[in-house]
Formats: structure tokens, sequence, C-alpha cells
């Protein structure tokens, strides 16, 4: 166990359900507490093996071929941790434990081995053991929609939520560390607004041969429900470089960026929360995702 006097004050955990989630959602945000000197960890649920391929020359990796997606998106996820600075780096339950459950509706969905069909306990007491070793103030992932309905995003949510709840029970697998309760929790967001003008000027820029449209875009809220702007201009180029990093899923063309489907989006480096657990910081918007928690001295 490390002691209270080696940790750093401020500790952010991150759950994402495959490489690239946490690019895409946090970049600028885990960059700027990472330069801050912040602890953040990411846990990756999931290697994303079952993904599609952009570039040609890496079409065999796809799981119809040598099925060997999941390993290389390993080296994806760590060239993109190197961008942001990010060196606490986990996949939930070991890498390949839980095997990407596919699309909403595809068979994958029902394989004993996918994330999807995991037990919601089992699964979290993965996270349970983290959150009880690091003892971070604030957890980030995805709300009950998991974004955009991607079954292992709606699953990440479900273990991260049910996580948070179990880690603060001392009655509960007291083997895995004394309780922690991770005191503020907050959902991935992005305002309508924001994503209606970012599209728009997507449409008019035209990158890609398609536009997304905000259904496509996890977590599209009205704007009154955003708790949280982070302003990551700062980091707004390491966010791309990340995001780059992730070749077999996204590509980035400047301000923007496409996944597979060759949808255009807008790369925004301001990043939205939403506060579901704990207490707000004292100003709205918050500015912080440590904002109320008596830790400012530590920036
Ligand atoms: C951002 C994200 O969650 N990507 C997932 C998703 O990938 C999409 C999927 O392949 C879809 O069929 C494509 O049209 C779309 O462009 C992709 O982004 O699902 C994959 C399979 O579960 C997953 O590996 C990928 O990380
Ligand atoms: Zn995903």
């Amino acid at each position: 166990m490390t002691a209270a006097s080696d940790r750093p004050a401020r500790r952010l955990l991150l759950v994402h359900a495959h490489p690239d989630d946490e690019s895409i959602g946090n970049g600028a945000t885990m960059a700027r507490y990472a330069a801050e000197g912040a602890a953040v960890t990411l846990v990756t649920c999931t290697l994303g093996e079952g993904g599609e391929v952009i570039p040609p020359e890496l079409a065999e990796l796809t799981a119809d071929r040598t099925d060997t997606l999941g390993e290389y998106r390993i080296g994806e996820l760590t060239a993109a941790m190197g961008e942001l600075g990010v060196t606490d780096v986990r996949f939930l339950g070991g890498p390949g434990r839980y095997r990407d459950s596919g699309m909403m509706g595809l068979p994958e969905n029902d394989r004993p081995d996918c994330f999807w069909q995991a037990p919601l306990d089992e699964a979290a007491a993965h996270l349970v053991a983290v959150v009880r070793e690091l003892r971070p103030q604030v957890l980030v992932t995805y709300d009950e929609q998991g974004g955009y309905g991607h079954p292992d995003h709606v699953k990440a949510h479900q273990v991260a939520m049910r996580a948070h709840e179990l880690a603060a029970d001392p009655a509960w697998r007291p083997e895995l560390g004394p309780a922690w309760r991770i005191a503020k929790v907050y959902w991935n967001r992005m305002p309508r607004s924001v994503i209606e003008a970012g599209l728009a000027a997507t449409a008019a820029a035209a990158p890609f041969p398609g536009v997304a449209v905000p259904a496509d875009v996890p977590g599209v809220v009205p704007d009154e429900l955003v708790s949280t702007v982070l302003d990551g201009a700062a980091y707004a180029g390491v966010k791309a470089a990340a995001m780059a990093a992730h070749a077999t899923q996204i590509t980035v063309s400047g301000a923007y960026f496409a996944l597979s489907n060759d949808l255009g989006q807008p790369l925004v480096a301001t990043e939205y929360y939403q506060l579901v657990r704990g207490e707000p910081g004292p100003e709205l918007p918050e500015t912080d995702l440590f904002a109320g928690l008596g830790l400012e001295a530590h920036r």
C-alpha cells in the first residue's frame, strides 16, 4: 500500500471501454492534470478486438482475419498516453480479460468472454481493487447510455458506478483493501449547442466524405446539464496527437476527425462534464474536476 505521503495530492481515475475513447473524450483533461502533477489513472475495459481498421495495410488485424487487433491497439494506446503524459494505464482484470463486445445487436454480444456478458460484480471487483489502491477523489465515466449505446460503453458505465458504490463499503470484500469513497463522479458530456456548431463547421470545411450527426456523438445533452467545462486549448495539440496515435480507429485532419465510418466531427479541446455524485465547487460551471475538495494548493 502506497503511503499517503507518497501519493500525489490530487488523484483522477478514468474508466473507458476501448483504446481510443480516452483520447477522444478526455485527452486534454488527462494531459492537463498529468502536467499539473496529479495522479491520472486510466482503466480501459477491453482491448478493442472487434474494431474496424482504417489503414488498408493493417486490414489483416481484424477479428475475422488474424484477430490481432487487440494486441495492436495496446500499442496504439501506449503511444497515445505518451503524447498526453499519462503513465498509469491498466486494463480491467488484466489485458484481454474482457473482450470487445461489438456494436449493439451483433452476434459478438453473445460471446461468453465479452465484456457485455461479464457478471457485474465480478467486473466491478477488479475496479474496486484499483480504487482502494489509488484512493482517487474524482472518477470519470460515461452516462447510462454509455454515451452512444455501444454495449461496452454501457457496461463500463455500470461497472464504474457499481465500483464507486462497493469500494466505499467496508463490509464488501475487505481483502481488496480498506474502503474508499470517491468524492466526485462525472459523466462525459457534450453540450448540444457546441456539437451542433462544430458539426456545421465540419460540414463547411468538408474534411471527410460525410459529416456525423449529434446522435453519433457520445453524451450530447442540453447545455444546462453541463456542470463542468475544462478549457483544453493549451493541450489541443497533444490531444490531436493522441487521437492520431489510434490510427486503426481515428483519422485526424486539422481541427476535425473521423472514425472508420468516415463521418467528420470537430476535434474539440474544451471538454465537458456533468457532476453526478458529490458536491460541486463554489463557482459554476466548474473549471476544475477537483473543485471544492480543498486541494487548490496542489495545482
Ligand atoms: C469510439 C468507439 O467506441 N469505437 C468502437 C466502435 O467502433 C465503431 C464500429 O466499428 C462501427 O461499426 C464503425 O462504423 C465506427 O466507425 C467505429 O468507430 O466499436 C468497435 C467494436 O466494438 C470498437 O472496437 C471501437 O473501439
Ligand atoms: Zn469505445
